[in-house]
């Protein structure tokens, strides 16, 4: 029998997906500055607010697994956070699991029901198909979310700008403020 090394390493409390198939982007504030209430003019459009990896071994029902990163940054006091999307899929679900710092994971129903779960390392949250989420970092340290979910899945950004998470996340003097 051959044994093989794995084909990709994670470390997960503090690296990232190293591997391959490996993909990877960054996500730049000029790409994603429509999604915080106010601009940062003083904030350089090419700021990598987050980024994304992932890997999946191809076939007729990907499954993938990927790690999103985010850095504290705010935006005139408004925490920095992903796009965030529902599933085109609503049957599809996904897992989160927490990496390292601290955040918050906002789930959105498409009545508008929205409730949130604290993100730290070790956690570990379900996301049911039917729920848009958004990952929030209200740490001092950059947040690391690992997840797991099927290519059918897909992602709808437009419902999510038709009608955006009605909550926002702030940080004023250490403290959260959601609005
Ligand atoms: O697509 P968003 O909302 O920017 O979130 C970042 C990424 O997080 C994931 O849910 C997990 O890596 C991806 O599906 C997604 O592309």
């Amino acid at each position: 029998m051959q044994i093989k090394s794995p084909k990709y390493i994670y470390d997960f409390f503090n690296g990232v997906i190293q591997g391959e198939n490996v993909k990877h982007y960054k996500k730049l504030y000029k790409e994603i500055d429509f999604i915080y209430k106010t601009r940062d003019n003083q904030l350089s459009p090419d700021t990598v607010m987050y980024e994304v990896y992932s890997f999946n071994e191809g076939g007729s029902n990907i499954l993938l697994w990927g790690l999103t990163v985010i850095y504290p940054i705010t935006i005139n006091g408004e925490c920095n956070m992903t796009r965030g999307h529902f599933h085109e899929d609503r049957e599809e679900p996904e897992i989160y699991f927490g990496c390292s710092g601290e955040g918050l994971l906002l789930y959105l129903d498409s009545q508008g029901k929205i409730f949130a779960e604290k993100v730290f390392k070790g956690s570990l949250h379900y996301i049911h198909g039917n729920y848009a989420h958004r990952l929030v970092n209200t740490g001092d340290d950059t947040l690391r979310v690992g997840a797991c979910w099927r290519e059918a899945a897909g992602h709808d950004y437009k419902s999510i700008d038709e009608k955006p998470f009605p909550n926002r996340v702030y940080k004023k003097d250490g403290k959260i403020d959601i609005a």
